[in-house]
């Protein structure tokens, strides 16, 4: 099997297995996540990205409400309308004008007012199909953080990339590709992991 094949068949039984919890395990696991990334994050932030759950990914709707009632301001990404495959990030309250997009994912409505740059975040939280401990990050295999990602590598005021996971998304170690954009932590519901302290 090459690069690609062996990453198409880790994403099907990554996804397989988280579309697999139960309801339960499902609340459980958020339950946990919002416990780690309320001690993971600094005290003094700003602005934070983060996703609406999809395809049996984990629920941070709590941690969006938490950030809300701390006065963290937070964004969603939105499938760039011009620029295919690449995402913006949108300013997200709870009174932002929802639309859903191509892939049945809820997403602010184009404004350009509520387009926030990426060097505006403190940290993005990124949902991923798997991770491994070194930090590399397999996601649904559109490319779409990968791209959006890719002009920030060498900046120094880049946001802090923190991949959000269940337990049963870690790989012992992820066929790697050259435009892959390496994650500077990942959250599970039992480990933070940050490679580069590891
Ligand atoms: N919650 C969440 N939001 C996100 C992402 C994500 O992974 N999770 N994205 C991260 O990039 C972007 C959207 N990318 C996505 C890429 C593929 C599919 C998906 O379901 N693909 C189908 C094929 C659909 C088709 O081709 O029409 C599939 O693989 O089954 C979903 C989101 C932006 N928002
Ligand atoms: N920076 C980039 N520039 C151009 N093409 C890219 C870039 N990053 C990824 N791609 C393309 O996107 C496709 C999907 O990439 P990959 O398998 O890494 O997806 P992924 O892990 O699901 O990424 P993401 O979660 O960012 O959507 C590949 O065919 C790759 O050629």
């Amino acid at each position: 099997m090459n690069t690609t094949e062996s990453r198409n068949s880790l994403r099907r039984s990554f996804r397989n297995a988280r579309k697999a919890l139960t309801v339960q395990q499902q609340q459980d696991a958020s339950a946990a996540l919002f416990t780690q990334i309320e001690h993971f994050l600094p005290a003094s932030l700003n602005r934070v990205a983060l996703y609406l759950a999809n395809d049996g990914e984990p629920d941070l709707s709590t941690v969006i409400r938490s950030c809300w009632q701390h006065q963290i301001a937070t964004s969603l990404p939105v499938l760039h309308p011009v620029t295919k495959k690449h995402l913006l990030m949108l300013n997200y309250t709870a009174d932002t004008p929802m639309h859903i997009n191509r892939f049945g994912i809820a997403e602010p409505a184009l404004n350009c007012q509520a387009i926030r740059l990426l060097n505006q975040h403190d940290v993005l939280f990124m949902p991923l199909v798997g991770f491994d401990k070194q930090g590399n990050r397999l996601g649904m295999g559109g490319g779409f953080y990968d791209r959006t990602l890719a002009s920030t590598v060498n900046c120094e005021s880049r946001p802090r990339l923190v991949g959000v996971a269940h337990d049963c998304q870690q790989a012992e170690s992820l066929p790697i590709q050259p435009w892959d954009v390496p994650l500077d932590a990942i959250i599970t519901p039992t480990q933070v992991i940050q490679p580069s302290n590891s």
